[in-house]
Formats: C-alpha cells, sequence, structure tokens
C-alpha cells in the first residue's frame, strides 16, 4: 500500500540523498527544487501538497521560498505537522507562527559545533595577526605591503563568549589550546561541569574585559543590534570583535565606526547585516577578515547536518517525535528537544 503520508523537499540534499530515498517506504517524497515565492504559494494550494506531514527546508532554500514568516506558515496545507530545519541558526522561521498553528520545529545544533568554532578560531586568530593585509599584498606582488604591522598573540588574551551554547562551548575547548583566558555570558549560567574552567561574567563586565569578543548566540528580537554603540564604548580599546553567528546582532555601522576610531583593533566576520551586501567601511577595511559565510562549509558537517534533519524526519515516521527540537517549544506536546543551555 503506497504510503498516506508525505514529505516535502524544498532545495536540494547533496549529501545524504541516498538515506533521503530510504524514507520512501515510509512516506511519499516530493520535491520542490527550485522555484521563487510566487511560485511556491501557489503550489501549496494544490492537491499534490495536501498531504504533506513534514517539510525539510534548509537556510539556503530560504532563496526559494522567501522566510518561513507568518504569512508562508499560515498558507501552509493544513497537514503540515513537522518543519525539519537544516541549519542551525532558525531566525529566517517565524517559530511562534508555527507554535500557534501546532507545527512543531528542528533544527540542526551539534552538527555545526566543530566547524563553526573552527572558523570561529580562524577568524580569532586571523584578526588579531590583521592578516588579511599582508595576505592582500602577496597577492599583488608587494610582498608584505607597506601598510604592515605587528600582530598580537592569542596566549593571555582574555576571551569573552557571548552565548555558551554548542558552538560557544567548543570555541572555549579550541581557544584554551591557545593560551587564552576564556569568560562568557550567556542567558542562563551553565553547569559547572559544562563550563570547561571559563568564568561566567554579566554582559556589561563581559565588554569592559574581554580582549577578543566571541559573538555565538542566535539571532532573535532581543539580540539584533545587542552590540551597537553603547557596547563598544564598554570595550576595551584594541578590542578584537569576532562574529560567526548573525549579522545582525552587531549594528554594522557602529563596528565601522568603532574601527575608523581605533577602538577595534580588527574585526572577523563570518556574517553579515544584509548579506550578501557588505558594508563599504568592512570591505574597503584591509584589516578586517572577511569570510561569505563559510561556517558549516565542510564535506563532513554538511553531510552530518543532513543527516541530522533525516533522522528528525525518521523519529516523525517511526512515531518518536523530532529529535533536535527547538528550545522555542519546551513544553510542547511531542517531545524530542535538546536542553535549553
Ligand atoms: N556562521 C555559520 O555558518 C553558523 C553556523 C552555525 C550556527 N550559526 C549561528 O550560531 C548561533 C549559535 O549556534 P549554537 O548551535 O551554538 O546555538 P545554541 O542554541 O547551542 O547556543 C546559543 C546560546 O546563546 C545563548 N543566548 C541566547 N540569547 C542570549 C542573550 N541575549 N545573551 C546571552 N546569551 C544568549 C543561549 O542561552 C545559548 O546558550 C546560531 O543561532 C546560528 O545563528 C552560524
Amino acid at each position: 500500500m503506497a504510503p498516506s503520508r508525505a514529505i516535502l523537499l524544498i532545495g536540494k540534499i547533496t549529501h545524504a540523498r541516498k538515506e533521503w530515498e530510504a524514507l520512501a517506504s515510509q512516506a511519499e517524497l516530493k520535491e520542490y527544487p527550485s522555484g521563487s515565492r510566487p511560485d511556491f504559494l501557489t503550489t501549496l494550494h494544490s492537491p499534490a501538497y495536501s498531504t504533506i506531514h513534514a517539510i525539510y527546508r534548509s537556510n539556503d532554500s530560504t532563496s526559494l521560498t522567501g522566510p518561513f514568516d507568518a504569512a508562508l506558515i499560515t498558507a501552509l496545507p493544513a497537514s503540515v505537522r513537522y518543519i525539519t530545519h537544516n541549519g542551525a541558526g532558525y531566525d529566517n522561521i517565524d517559530i511562534p507562527a508555527c507554535t500557534a498553528r501546532g507545527i512543531q520545529v528542528s533544527s540542526t545544533p551539534i552538527a555545526v559545533d566543530g566547524a563553526t568554532a573552527d572558523t570561529a578560531m580562524f577568524l580569532i586568530l586571523g584578526a588579531l595577526r590583521r592578516i588579511s593585509r599582508p595576505m592582500g599584498s602577496l597577492r599583488r606582488g608587494e610582498w608584505r605591503g607597506k601598510g604592515y604591522g605587528l600582530g598580537h598573540d592569542p596566549k593571555d588574551k582574555v576571551l569573552g563568549i557571548l552565548g555558551m551554547g554548542g558552538i560557544g562551548q567548543a570555541v572555549a575547548h579550541r581557544a584554551r589550546a591557545f593560551g587564552m583566558s576564556i569568560q562568557y555570558h550567556n542567558r542562563n549560567r551553565l553547569p559547572e561541569d559544562k563550563e570547561l574552567g571559563a568564568r561566567y561574567v554579566s554582559f556589561e563586565e563581559l565588554l569592559r574585559t574581554s580582549d577578543v569578543l566571541s559573538l555565538n548566540l542566535a539571532l532573535n528580537a532581543s539580540t539584533r543590534h545587542i552590540i551597537s554603540t553603547p557596547q563598544f564604548a564598554l570595550m576595551k580599546p584594541g578590542v578584537v570583535v569576532v562574529n560567526t553567528a548573525r549579522g545582525p546582532i552587531i549594528e554594522e555601522a557602529a563596528l565601522v565606526a568603532a574601527l575608523e576610531s581605533g577602538k577595534v583593533f580588527s574585526a572577523g566576520l563570518d556574517v553579515f547585516e544584509d548579506e550578501p551586501r557588505i558594508h563599504e567601511g568592512l570591505v574597503g577595511n584591509a584589516d578586517v577578515v572577511l569570510l561569505p559565510h563559510l561556517g558549516t562549509a565542510t564535506w563532513e558537517t554538511q553531510r552530518a547536518m543532513e543527516v541530522l534533519v533525516l533522522e528528525n524526519l525518521r523519529g516523525v515516521l517511526e512515531g518518536r517525535g523530532l529529535v533536535t527540537r527547538v528550545p522555542e517549544q519546551r513544553g510542547m506536546e511531542g517531545g524530542g528537544e535538546r536542553a535549553v543551555l
């Protein structure tokens, strides 16, 4: 007998295609590989989509559908019960709108921790050395170039981690090997065994006393622009700021001003306020280290993320529920969330 429930894949599965196809014994598999938001909204009303039980989407597939905002959530077929999202950040999904409709959402924490923390370390070391300027000079045939200057060692510097979740903890673990002393601020203080010897401090103390500030918290209404002009004013002169979380956590114009005034020695950025647009004051600043949102861009991590989404789908199809439901839906019926940090 044909499965009566369907799963809709929006975008592509690249690294775990076989595992996706294996789900065909448990559900009808449908795919929406390309299109536009108006096209997607129209397609949602077709009878072929009326049995969709779960949706596989990703941060990348936002380019096909636009954000999963309240308008899109409202337009989903009544049959949709789960959204399994490929991405540790899910700021492009309106979680309260999903909860209001009884739709459970999972993300891919843990799978992303190592690669994103490696990226943060790369940016911390690169920004401490202001490595971009001499790298650019070399490629222009100018060897070290004119503005070349000495950098700083990570050893004995205070690393302040804002957001000590999975990635923050993986950054702490790595930074310790470079001789950094670590402090953090989080919504909730961690149990001692997860602190890895890091000191818990207030947000203000973190800003006032860190030599390097690493941003590792989720983007939401309360964290948008959490780092802006007043926060830069509190920081130590010559601080290094690294962001591998989400661009809008920093008010980019304020960062540019802090770089230009010399308050910030350098920055290392994987994420930007209005990707893929980048503030001219950052692109034009040879001393900042910039990456085009590559935090999880490794073969191993991309596969691990896809496999985790499929584990969530299998959990749903086999009646066990989601494996990594988002913490905002804690307490909602149907289980499967990780601890709220
Ligand atoms: N650059 C990339 O490619 C990339 C890859 C993966 C994740 N990310 C981003 O990194 C973020 C963190 O990922 P994670 O898996 O570590 O998430 P996580 O949920 O494990 O950790 C986030 C931490 O931030 C803390 N937090 C939330 N609001 C806070 C606040 N106002 N002040 C202090 N702490 C606060 C939470 O308590 C939690 O401990 C994601 O939300 C995502 O946006 C980026």
